[in-house]
């Protein structure tokens, strides 16, 4: 494995996975496939920069914490470095660089002049006031202030952020440069210049890659039986998009649990379930309560883990029945378990193309805020449908070409966009 200097090394535990080294052999794939020099990869395999800055704050009790903030920088060689921003009791440095280091080739296979970045503080939401979570996102944007910026590094949304804090990022970068700039985030909202069609964005491309997937296969999604892990904005907005072409979403989780109807969902008034219960789904009356290892291992015909990483993994992998496994997540298949279904003929379409619908539209919202024109949502939809579906097929005619598996074509694609850049620009002679 090619040495990563600047990150430290996590104690290993039995049952951990570390999602860097799993984002550093999908690279090394990659590399072999397209014979990459070494230097390349070498250059490729650390992230550009790494910051992790202190942020206390006052309680609402008084207590005053100390919390530690990321923000990797994989790498700008096609431009700003761009990626979410995560608020998870889960984030640790090394989770944070493999989403940093997605993000730099999920940018370049959708053809988006982007690098790729992404930020994270150890932190439950849940367990915070809007209060505390106002102060803790003001104090890392000001840690990040020489960091951040619109041709520089742009965040958006990730578990546990939204549009909420994007605004509190754009106002305090901008009171501490003295004009208002918009362009420092994506995934804000509308009232400050986001871009309709945002919020549903990542589920939406979801529903796309999904849908294309079946066409492959002769199949469309009306009555396709769907299983969906989280609950949240990817999770969220897939069900409802999916439940709205005509599939059947048997089953969906959260955090604390999920809900199972062998007739399907329905998704609109769980939604409104959720949202009348602090977002919890359990309870629900029109279906039974599963787990969300249940979940996984449903009989469906597409499962969607749209939480964390790490999800599909040795333990569980040959329980799972579904045909085609569709990764709205990040990472959430382990390099084991992506092997086990490639060897049984399951389709898995890879996290950098099927959840980039959320790039996608930070793409567009960063253009129409750059040329002060803004769309309606259908043509917001449209450009960005076009980008995936584009993508999709560009992946399928690799994987054909090199006869090798979706997610090592997408990963050629991506890389070797970003690598052929690397030599052209000559930082790396
Ligand atoms: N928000 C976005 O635009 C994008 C998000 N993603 C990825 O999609 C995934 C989900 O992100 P969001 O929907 O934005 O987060 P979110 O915070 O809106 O929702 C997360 C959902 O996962 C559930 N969850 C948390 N822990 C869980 C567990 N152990 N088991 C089952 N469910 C669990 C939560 O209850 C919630 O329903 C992440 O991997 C993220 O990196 C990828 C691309 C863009
Ligand atoms: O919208 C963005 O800029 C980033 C979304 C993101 O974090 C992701 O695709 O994982």
């Amino acid at each position: 494995m090619i040495s990563t200097s600047l990150l430290p090394l996590e104690t290993p535990t039995p049952a951990h996975i570390c999602p860097f080294d799993q984002a550093c052999s999908y690279l090394e794939q990659a590399a072999r496939e397209l014979k990459l020099d070494q230097g390349i990869l070498a250059t490729l395999s650390n992230p550009r920069k790494v910051v992790t800055v202190s942020i206390p704050v006052k309680r609402d009790d008084g207590e005053v914490q100390v919390l530690a903030g990321h923000r990797v920088q994989h790498c700008d060689i096609l431009g700003p470095y761009k990626g979410g921003i995560r608020y998870h009791q889960a984030v640790t440095l090394r989770e944070v660089s493999a989403l940093a280091m997605l993000m730099t080739w999920k940018c370049a296979l959708l053809g988006i002049p982007y690098g790729g970045a992404k930020g994270g503080i150890a932190i439950n939401p849940k367990s915070y006031s809007v209060g505390e979570l106002e102060r803790i996102t003001r104090r890392y944007t000001s840690e990040l202030i020489k960091d951040i910026g619109p041709a520089v590094d742009i965040p958006a949304p990730d578990m546990g952020t939204s549009a909420r804090e994007m605004a509190w990022i754009m106002d305090t970068y901008s009171v501490n440069v003295g004009h208002a700039v918009p362009g420092v985030v994506t995934g804000k909202p509308l009232s400050i210049g986001g871009s309709r069609g945002r919020e549903m964005a990542t589920g939406r491309g979801v529903m796309i890659t999904v849908r294309e997937a079946l066409a492959d296969l002769g199949k469309s999604l009306a009555g396709v039986r769907v299983a969906i892990q989280g609950f949240g904005n990817v999770g969220g907005a897939a069900a409802l998009l999916l439940h709205q072409a005509g599939a059947k979403v048997i089953a969906v989780s959260t955090g604390t649990g999920g809900v199972f109807a062998q007739d399907g969902l329905d998704i609109p008034a769980l939604q409104a379930y959720a949202a009348h219960n602090r977002r919890s789904i359990v309870g629900f009356p029109q279906a039974e309560s599963i787990t969300n290892s249940e979940l996984l291992t449903l009989p469906c015909d597409v499962l969607i883990p749209a939480a964390l990483e790490n999800q599909i993994t040795e333990e569980n992998v040959h329980q799972v029945q579904a045909t085609i496994v569709a990764e709205a997540a990040n990472g959430p298949v382990t390099l084991q378990a992506n092997q086990a279904l490639a060897a049984r003929g399951v389709t898995v379409l890879p996290d950098i193309l099927t959840n980039a619908g959320g790039v996608v539209v930070s793409y567009l919202e960063w253009v129409q805020g750059l040329s002060y024109v803004f769309w309606d949502e259908e043509r917001v939809n449209r450009e960005m449908e076009q980008l995936m579906v584009r993508a999709y097929h560009q992946v399928i005619e690799q994987s054909q070409l090199r006869q090798i598996p979706l997610r090592l074509a997408a990963y050629t694609l991506g890389v070797g966009r970003v690598a052929q850049a690397l030599s052209d620009r000559g930082l790396y002679p």
